[in-house]
């Protein structure tokens, strides 16, 4: 005989697209009323116009048409109420009282936070981070990215992102996710790439909001691309991630690694662990020929500074056609960002020690 429980158990595997949860945990499976082989489900969606509703359309349907003696059923999709968002916030906390401590930033949190920093503007220290984050995620780990170059917001771009932003479940924001990595910037929340003009505490405030109001799910490792130099930021994240570990991004020339010696000091003067040094467009490479465009050493050079290891170098090269700053995995800069992963994925999340990088 066809039960209620039966729908439900079909239904529980079902999951919300953004939230990757079951709908039935959910609450999102408001009704079901038996007559018989006949159904009627009413699901419920947490906004209405949800961009997922086709998607959970289809598959709510297709774990339906599994349910042994179900002939017909009338499949409704509602809006949640207010109570029943309430509900499913609260099943997203994992239970936990609204004012709680962020799930990221209670000191036992089993997420990695690594800050990604430079002394100088446009050593690519972004697009290091958006392709350190994607080479993450090719190698089975699940990352996020704060984008806390506030003013110089550039990993939406480099994701090529251009009209999405966050969902925004009452005061819930779900992160976009682009190449598998959960991203939050600034762009997100500034109307027509209008400068930003906020300073010291407006700033610590709205890092505490990308932690304390984003839903990040569980992540193994959280990436913060930091703004160039040591400013109020470099604090507040010091502050706020006291666990927080360090990569500091240069390009070989001898004035990037000078100012970037200065950055990598205060993160030792504040005990924040250096992972190592990446130095960006260490050459360019052409008819199987290495050509040290910007000078060559400079990695090294501040590793040594910092009493720590150069990680990789990456070769300089064009990211791909659509635009975009993402390199495919099969490409030089591609295996040099896989290396890269595999070395960071040891040392923050197996915590075994590793060899440093060959210089080539
Ligand atoms: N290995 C590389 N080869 C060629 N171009 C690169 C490489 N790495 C970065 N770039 C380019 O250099 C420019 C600066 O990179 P990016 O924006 O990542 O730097 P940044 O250090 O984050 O700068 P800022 O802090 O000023 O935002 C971009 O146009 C980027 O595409």
């Amino acid at each position: 005989m066809l039960t209620k429980q039966a729908i439900l158990d079909a239904l529980r595997p079902v999951q919300d697209p953004e939230v990757h949860k079951s709908i039935v945990e959910l609450g999102m499976v408001r009704n079901v009323e038996i007559d018989g082989d006949h159904a009627k489900i009413e699901v419920v969606l947490t906004i209405a116009g949800c961009p997922l509703r086709n998607k959970i359309d289809a598959d709510v349907r297709a774990a339906l048409g599994t349910v042994e003696g179900l002939k017909s059923f009338d499949l409704t999709l509602g809006t949640m109420t207010d109570e029943e968002r309430a509900k499913f916030r609260e099943v997203l906390r994992g239970g936990q009282p609204e004012q709680a401590t962020p799930p990221l930033l209670d000191p036992n949190t089993k997420t990695q936070f690594i800050a990604v920093a430079s002394g100088k503007g446009g050593v690519g220290k972004s697009t290091v981070t958006a392709n350190l984050a994607v080479a993450l995620v090719r190698m089975g780990y699940r990352v996020g990215i704060i984008d806390a170059d506030i003013y110089g917001f550039s990993i939406p771009g480099i994701f090529g992102i251009r009209d999405q932003k966050p969902t925004l479940i009452d005061n819930l924001l779900l992160p976009v996710v682009a190449e598998g990595v959960k991203v939050i910037s600034m762009h997100f929340f500034v109307p027509d790439n209008r400068p930003v003009i906020w300073r010291g505490p407006m700033l610590g405030k709205m890092m505490r909001n990308f932690f304390a109001e984003v839903h990040w799910g569980d992540l193994d490792i959280m990436l913060l691309d930091m703004p160039p130099g040591t400013g109020d930021m470099a604090l507040d994240v010091h502050q706020m991630l006291p666990k927080s570990k360090e990569l500091i991004v240069t390009t070989p020339q001898f004035n990037a690694t000078e100012v970037a010696a200065r950055v990598g000091t205060m993160a030792l003067q504040t005990n924040h662990e250096i992972l190592g040094v990446i130095e960006n467009m260490s050459f360019f490479e052409a008819g199987g020929q290495k050509h040290y465009i910007f000078g060559k050493g400079g990695g090294e050079r501040l590793a040594l500074e910092l009493k720590t290891d150069v990680l990789v170098q990456i070769p300089i090269g064009a990211a791909n056609e659509t635009g975009d700053g993402i390199y495919d995995a099969d490409t030089p800069q591609g295996e040099a960002y896989a290396k890269l992963a595999k070395t960071i994925g040891r040392k923050v999340l197996d915590q075994a020690m590793t060899e440093p990088y060959t210089q080539a």
